[in-house]
């Protein structure tokens, strides 16, 4: 069977270092929705895994609400991992959340956000995480969720494993939130991580801006459409040009394609 060793991170308290643990095997392992039976096991699991107090509506919430995706992990008939999330209407975030998406969507788009998410101590660097993770993508990727445009989180700044795993997992980090959370009275900072979906992308910043319509005037679109109004124009008001301008621009607008490809090519070959 094989072992590995725990990664010494700087939140200690969920890690032992050199300390070899026995992988679970993936064959044996269940996917199923939590159902209100659940309630007890769950609370249990999130006040070991968790530093955040929830409240017992929450877990009620999780346990027995169909708005949450809700998923759990069972290995020999126990729970080991779950996920916690919800499609939620971009128009209903809060103010901190706002930016994660591009405005343009309009109305109708969506965003899920990933309540919680964790694994066992004895279970953990074994892809149950990843498993769980992976099938919770794949239904927000299905045709009914294509208005979803991104999966978000938070995480605390010191949770070193989670946020290694997030960044493992393609997430990109979205926002520093000061003050984010209270931990036992004590305010503690956190960080947003967003995973784009459906086409989804963040609101553009002047780089992309720039990025896309460089890319639209070295094609030459630009120029093509100036010299085509240019024709429209002069035909508009001297019907008697247009074979001859229809013949120069026509010679035009490939001796223009011509000459980018020809200036693409000695630049980079
Ligand atoms: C929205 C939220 O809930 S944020 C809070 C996240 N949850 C928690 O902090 C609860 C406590 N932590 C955990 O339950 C687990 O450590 C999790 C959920 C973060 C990760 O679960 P795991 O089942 O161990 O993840 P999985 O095995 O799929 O890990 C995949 C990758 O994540 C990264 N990773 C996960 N844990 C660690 C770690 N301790 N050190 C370094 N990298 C890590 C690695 O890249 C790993 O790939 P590798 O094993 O090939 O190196």
């Amino acid at each position: 069977m094989d072992t590995f060793s725990w990664y010494a991170g700087e939140n200690g308290a969920n890690q032992k270092k050199n300390k070899s643990v026995p992988l679970c095997n993936l064959s044996n392992l269940q996917l199923r929705f939590l159902c209100p039976s659940d309630l007890e096991e769950v609370r249990a699991l999130c006040r070991d895994w968790f530093p955040i107090a929830y409240p017992y509506a929450w877990y009620e919430d999780i346990t027995s609400n169909p708005r949450f995706y809700s998923l759990a992990a069972i290995y020999n008939g126990v729970i080991i991992g779950l996920i916690v999330a919800e499609i939620k209407a971009y128009c209903n975030l809060n103010k901190e959340d706002r930016s994660i998406l591009s405005s343009s969507y309009g109305k109708s788009a969506t965003v899920a956000y990933m309540l919680s998410l964790g694994v066992c101590e004895e279970h953990r660097r074994n892809g149950i995480a990843s498993l769980l993770l992976d099938n919770l993508v794949s239904h927000l990727t299905l045709s009914e969720n294509r208005d979803c445009k991104a999966l978000f989180l938070h995480v605390l700044t010191s949770n070193k494993p989670a946020i290694l795993f997030y960044e493992n997992r393609n997430f990109k980090l979205h926002s520093f939130l000061p003050y984010y959370y209270s931990i036992k009275g004590t305010r503690k900072d956190g960080f947003t991580y967003v995973l784009y979906l459906n086409g989804g992308h963040q609101p553009w910043a002047v780089y992309d801006y720039v990025k896309h319509y460089g890319h639209f005037l070295f094609r030459g679109d630009l120029c093509r459409w100036v010299l085509v109004w240019l024709r429209s124009a002069l035909v508009w008001v001297w019907p008697g040009m247009r074979r001859m301008v229809v013949d120069n621009t026509t010679s035009l607008v490939s001796q223009y394609s011509w000459a980018t490809k020809k200036n693409w090519l000695n630049r980079w070959i």
